[in-house]
C-alpha cells in the first residue's frame, strides 16, 4: 500500500485555509474596533464569525479524511453518505478503515460478512436492534471484512466531555494501529473520526453531493 501522506498535496488546502483565516481575522479585528459603538449589537457579528469557523473546520477534515483513506479503499463517497445518513437517524456506528497495519490481531474478530462497500449494508448493518449492530465494522480495501468486532479500549484519560465506550473504542483502536475509525454518536448525531489516538470532529455542511464534509 502507497502512503497516505505521499499520495496528499496538502498545500493547497492550506493556502486556501490560511486565505479564509486572514478574512476571519480581518472581521474579528473589524468587529473588536465597532464594539465601543453605542447600540452596535454584535450578535449577528458573532454568529457570521461562528459560521465561518465551522466552515474552514469543516473543509479541513473532509480534506484530512479524503487523504487518510482514499490510497486505501475506493469508497469514500459510500462511506460520507452512510454516516451522514446514520447521523441524522442517531443511528450508533462505529467503522473500521484499516490501512498498512493489520488489524486482526489487535481486535476480537466478530462476524464475517465478506461483501463489497454498499452505502444500503453499511446502514442496514448499524439499523438499531438488528443482531449485527453492536461493535464495530471492519472495513479492508473495498470489502467489508466483518461486523461486531470489538475493539481495544482507550485507558487514558481525555479531558472533558467524558466519553462513552464507542468513542473511547475508537481511540483506542488509532493509539494501537494507524486504521482511521469512523464514528457515530447515537445520542448526539456527531460524527467524528479517531486517528493516531486523537478524535476529530466531522463537521456536517450540506452539499449538492451530499458528501460528508467539513
Ligand atoms: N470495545 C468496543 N468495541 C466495539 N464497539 C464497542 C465497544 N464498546 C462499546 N461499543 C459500542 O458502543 C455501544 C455503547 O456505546 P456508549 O453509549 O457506551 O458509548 P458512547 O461513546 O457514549 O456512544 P454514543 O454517543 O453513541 O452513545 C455499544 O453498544 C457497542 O455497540
Amino acid at each position: 500500500m502507497l502512503s497516505p501522506y505521499k499520495e496528499c498535496d496538502f498545500s493547497p488546502m492550506k493556502e486556501s485555509l490560511k486565505e479564509d483565516m486572514r478574512l476571519l481575522t480581518g472581521r474579528i479585528q473589524k468587529s473588536i474596533e465597532t464594539l465601543d459603538q453605542d447600540n452596535y449589537c454584535m450578535l449577528k457579528e458573532i454568529e457570521q464569525i461562528k459560521e465561518s469557523f465551522l466552515s474552514i473546520e469543516s473543509r479541513a477534515s473532509t480534506f484530512y479524511l479524503n487523504c487518510y483513506l482514499s490510497p486505501f479503499t475506493d469508497k469514500y463517497t459510500e462511506l460520507s453518505i452512510s454516516v451522514q445518513n446514520l447521523s441524522r437517524r442517531r443511528h450508533g456506528a462505529l467503522i473500521v478503515i484499516e490501512r498498512s497495519d493489520a488489524l486482526e490481531p489487535i481486535i476480537q474478530t466478530g462476524i464475517p460478512i465478506g461483501a463489497e462497500v454498499t452505502q444500503s449494508l453499511l446502514e442496514s448493518l448499524f439499523y438499531p436492534g438488528t443482531p449485527l449492530h453492536d461493535g464495530a465494522v471492519l472495513i479492508r480495501y473495498n470489502q467489508i471484512v466483518s461486523a461486531k468486532n470489538i475493539l481495544p479500549l482507550s485507558h487514558i484519560i481525555q479531558p472533558e466531555p467524558k466519553l462513552g465506550t464507542r468513542h473511547r473504542a475508537a481511540i483506542g483502536l488509532s493509539e494501537l494501529s494507524d486504521a482511521i475509525i469512523l464514528v457515530v454518536s447515537e445520542e448526539t448525531g456527531k460524527v467524528s473520526f479517531a486517528s493516531k489516538g486523537n478524535l476529530y470532529p466531522i463537521v456536517p455542511q450540506q452539499t449538492a453531493s451530499n458528501q460528508m464534509s467539513v
